[in-house]
């Protein structure tokens, strides 16, 4: 097997530079072999940062036998393994506590130095690959809201637009779309980022605990009240106020919280001292405040104080082409979390492009995770998702008379084909797909995929997909 990785050994012994380094260069690494530290940093300096460095301290001006003293030389962000004749333990320690990886006692045993090897090179390749993935996947406002579908535009349009002011926002939509994402997104590209974003969930704090939560109590005010006590308003002075799913808060609280809307003021339980406030309010609902408002279950006032702008998220099921994009996005961040690579096949993609997800992007998340969770090999596939989901088969049939995506191509990234051969090969089976899914309806299936009925015409005829 080819190994890869500049290993630079620097050893003062020509005899062990020359056994050590062609035994390591027979096992398929790249090495380097000098005879003093001087050597090493011109080698750096021509053949640039090695991936590894083997070095013998035995030699001054490292070691100093009379105290049994080390002094490791930098060599940046390459692990260093120490090769010495001094076995003792002192010494090694000593090596370690400043920064080297391991340690070999000389005679050296080449069945260890290449374990020992083996797992170092392993470790500088983690390391590249997690600051890689980091550096790519740093995204920040508005872009923490996925998608390519009209929708998704809008909203991060909106949210561009609306953040650094201080307008009130309620964003409604069905429960797992994203709600709290934008919330989220419109404190980080304001004005207010460096303060405090605090999110409460006005349905599950309950009704007689929400008050003290929010505006927080003083000393004795009721049972157990033993000392005075910060309310998530006053912690969130000078940021924002996420108030989630503030249709389900009651009746009393919404007139308290109408007054701070109003004056910027508010009392803690038992207290007596006005307070002052400065906060943004977001409000999130997946209910439908006006029909609530109707109901006389929410104070019309307080809905048009907390209005401000409205941001409508929609559900999946209706803006199905963000899934990739969305697992795409999930799939790195996973990457990131757990050091590993992870791809989609393309039978995975379908099938989650072809399901329903009444519980939206949540849902969509879960089930990438919890799949991911299961999976071995870092490629995720058809068959990891149906030992999660039995049931889990794909709905469109192979045709065989239309080009179908090769094995090369059945990866949503694969850099073995070009980027236009992919787009092809997965514009044909989403095609299908619809198609199927729809009888053959082009109106439909037109629908479906995001299209007019006219442009997926022309794609039917293009790829010759009339059957
Ligand atoms: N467009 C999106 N981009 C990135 N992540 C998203 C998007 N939509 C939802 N998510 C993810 O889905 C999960 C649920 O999102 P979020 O909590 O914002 O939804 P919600 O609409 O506030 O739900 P609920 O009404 O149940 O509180 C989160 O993990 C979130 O990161």
């Amino acid at each position: 097997m080819s190994e890869t990785g500049y290993i630079l050994l620097v050893d003062d012994e020509p005899a062990f530079r020359e056994l050590a380094g062609g035994w390591l260069s027979q096992q398929g690494f790249k090495v380097k072999t000098v005879g003093s530290l001087s050597e090493a940093l011109e080698a750096k300096k021509i053949h640039g940062q090695p991936d590894l460095v083997l070095l013998d301290l035995s030699l001054p001006p490292y070691f100093d036998p009379q105290k049994t003293l080390l002094s490791m030389p930098e060599f940046g962000a390459s692990p260093v393994i120490i090769i010495t004749g001094h076995a003792d333990r002192e010494l090694a320690l000593q090596a370690i506590s400043q920064g080297a990886w391991d340690f070999i006692a000389k005679p050296v045993d080449p069945e260890m130095l290449a374990v020992v090897v083996r797992r170092a090179l392993a470790k500088t390749r983690l390391e590249k690959e997690v600051q890689r993935l980091q550096g790519h996947t740093v995204s920040t406002g508005a872009e923490l809201y996925i998608g390519i579908s009209p929708s998704a535009q809008r909203i991060r349009a909106l949210i561009e637009r609306i953040a650094p002011t201080d307008v009130r926002v309620l964003v409604t939509g069905p429960s797992g779309t994203g709600k709290e994402v934008i919330s989220r997104a419109l404190h980080d590209l304001s004005t207010r980022a460096k303060k405090p974003f605090i999110s409460v969930h006005c349905g599950a704090i309950p009704a007689e605990l929400l008050e003290s939560e929010l505006f927080g109590h003083v000393k004795g005010a009721f049972t157990g009240a033993d000392k005075d006590k910060q309310g998530l308003l006053a912690l969130a002075d000078g940021g924002t106020l996420f108030l989630d799913e503030i249709g389900e808060m009651p009746v009393p609280m919404q007139i308290k919280l109408l007054r701070v809307l109003q004056e910027g003021t508010f009392y803690p339980v038992g207290g007596r001292t006005l307070q002052q406030i400065d906060v943004r309010i977001v409000s999130a609902t997946n209910a439908d405040l006006m029909q609530q408002v109707q109901l006389g279950e929410f104070r019309e006032d307080l809905y048009y104080r907390i209005k401000g702008v409205s941001i409508e998220t929609q559900a999946l099921s209706e803006r199905l082409k963000d899934i990739p994009s969305l697992l795409q996005s999930f799939l790195s961040r996973l990457e990131v979390k757990q050091g590993k690579r992870f791809q989609l096949s393309f039978d995975a993609m379908q099938w989650f492009r072809q399901q329903t997800w009444p519980g939206n992007v949540r849902e969509l998340k879960n089930t990438l995770e919890s799949v991911a969770a299961i999976n071995m090999g870092g490629e995720i596939t058809l068959a990891d998702i149906q030992l999660l989901h039995h049931s889990s088969a794909l709905n469109a049939e192979p045709i065989s008379n239309v080009p179908q995506p090769t094995k090369a191509s059945s990866h949503i990234v694969s850099l073995e084909r070009t980027l236009d051969e992919q787009v092809q090969a997965l514009e044909i089976s989403l095609i299908q797909a619809a198609l199927t899914k729809t009888e053959q309806n082009k109106t439909q299936a037109a629908k479906l995929l995001g299209l007019s009925r006219q442009g997926l015409i022309k794609k039917i005829e293009r790829y010759q997909l009339e059957f």
